[in-house]
């Protein structure tokens, strides 16, 4: 045990994340999909001197099939990335089609999986992977991920630079909720584990809280042409993968933020609409991951009126965002 598959395996995500897995000391089997090269990547990947067996599958002959066999935890970096100008949800019209197909697989061949969903626009994908779950009659909110690592990866960078110390980065936590595009993004900076300067003006606050919420486009930018984060996403990828592969261990005390299906935790979602103030069915927050998957979604808890601001404006994008990925399965012809 554990099987991984990375579905869209051959990608800019996809090939370093693969690595990572296979890298990684937890996991005994790797599979990987993607419509092209997934051969070549494993034979390179093969030759490696850890523990995964590695295997790459492309559609023909049942491909997609094969790679989900038996899989515990599924991550789906498929679909095209953004250009300069466009925005996430701009990736829907062609993500949305590919994301639902290969949910279509995994409820299929692998319905107990853990599924964690990288592919943009994040906010209508995940929506899209649980209703082909329910159209399947396996949808269980607790097996579900949206990844909003790299938020948080971003987040503790920037505060490490804003700290004048790097070699802080990796143990600076900040807690980032919402959703994954733009003004969904919301950095939570007041709790902090390591507070900012008492200098910190509120100017400069909202500066490093629209870097959190653009990191994405300052990638976009400077790749000028040539796609977005790939290699930060799949070291974050890898980072909640591991977290995902601990619990499914058996470790206690696993906290890494999530945009999750609020009833996956009926009580803490209940509570965290409350302190939304919108009966919202998907949200990112800090939640626990247990052996069955979520655990338990944890409160934003104290937010400054900054924040709370920042909250208030990322409901009505999210809200529009996850209709849109629940029609696009309910109503196909809307
Ligand atoms: N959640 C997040 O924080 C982030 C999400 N992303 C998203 O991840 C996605 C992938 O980005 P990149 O790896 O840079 O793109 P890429 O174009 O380099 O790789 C995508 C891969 O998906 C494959 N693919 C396309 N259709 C497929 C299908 N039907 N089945 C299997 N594989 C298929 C392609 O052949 C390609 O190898 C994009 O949607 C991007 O916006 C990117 C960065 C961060
Ligand atoms: O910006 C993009 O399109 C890719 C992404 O989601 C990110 O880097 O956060």
């Amino acid at each position: 045990m554990p099987k991984a598959v990375v579905l869209g395996a051959a990608g800019g995500i996809g090939q370093p994340l693969a690595l990572l897995l296979k890298a990684n000391p937890l996991v005994t089997e790797l599979s990987l999909y993607d419509i092209v090269n997934t051969p070549g990547v494993a034979a390179d990947l093969s030759h490696i001197s850890t523990p995964a067996k590695v295997q790459g599958f492309l559609p023909p002959d049942d491909g997609l099939k094969k790679t989900l066999i038996g899989a515990d935890i599924v991550v789906i970096p498929a679909g095209v990335p953004r250009k300069p100008g466009m925005t996430r949800d701009d990736l829907f019209k062609i993500n949305a089609g590919i994301v639902r197909d290969l949910a279509t697989g995994i409820a299929t061949t692998a319905p107990k999986a853990f599924v964690l969903v990288i592919s943009n626009p994040v906010n209508s994908t995940v929506p899209i992977v649980a209703e082909v779950f329910k159209k399947h009659g396996v949808f269980d909110p607790k097996r579900l991920f949206g990844v909003t690592t790299l938020d948080v990866v971003r987040a503790s960078t920037f505060v490490a630079e804003v700290l004048g110390d790097l070699s802080k980065a990796p143990s600076v936590t900040v807690p980032v909720v919402g959703g994954h595009s733009g003004v969904t993004i919301v950095p939570i900076l007041s709790q902090s584990s390591h507070p900012l300067p008492s200098s910190f003006s509120s100017a400069d606050l909202e500066t490093l809280t629209k870097r959190v919420q653009f990191g994405g486009d300052e990638v976009v930018k400077a790749k000028d042409g040539a796609g977005s984060a790939t290699l930060s996403m799949a070291y974050a990828g890898a980072e909640f993968a591991t977290k995902v592969l601990k619990a499914i261990n058996g470790e206690k005390g696993i906290i890494a933020p999530s945009y999750v299906h609020l009833a996956a935790d009926s009580s803490g979602g209940d509570a965290l609409k409350k302190e939304i103030g919108k009966d919202l069915d998907y949200f990112s927050t800090n939640i626990e991951i247990g052996p069955e998957g979520v655990a338990r979604i944890l409160p934003l808890g104290k937010l400054t009126d900054f924040e709370q601001g920042l909250v208030q404006a990322a409901v009505p994008e999210l809200t529009t965002n996850i209709e849109k990925g629940v029609a696009f399965i309910t109503s196909p012809k809307l």
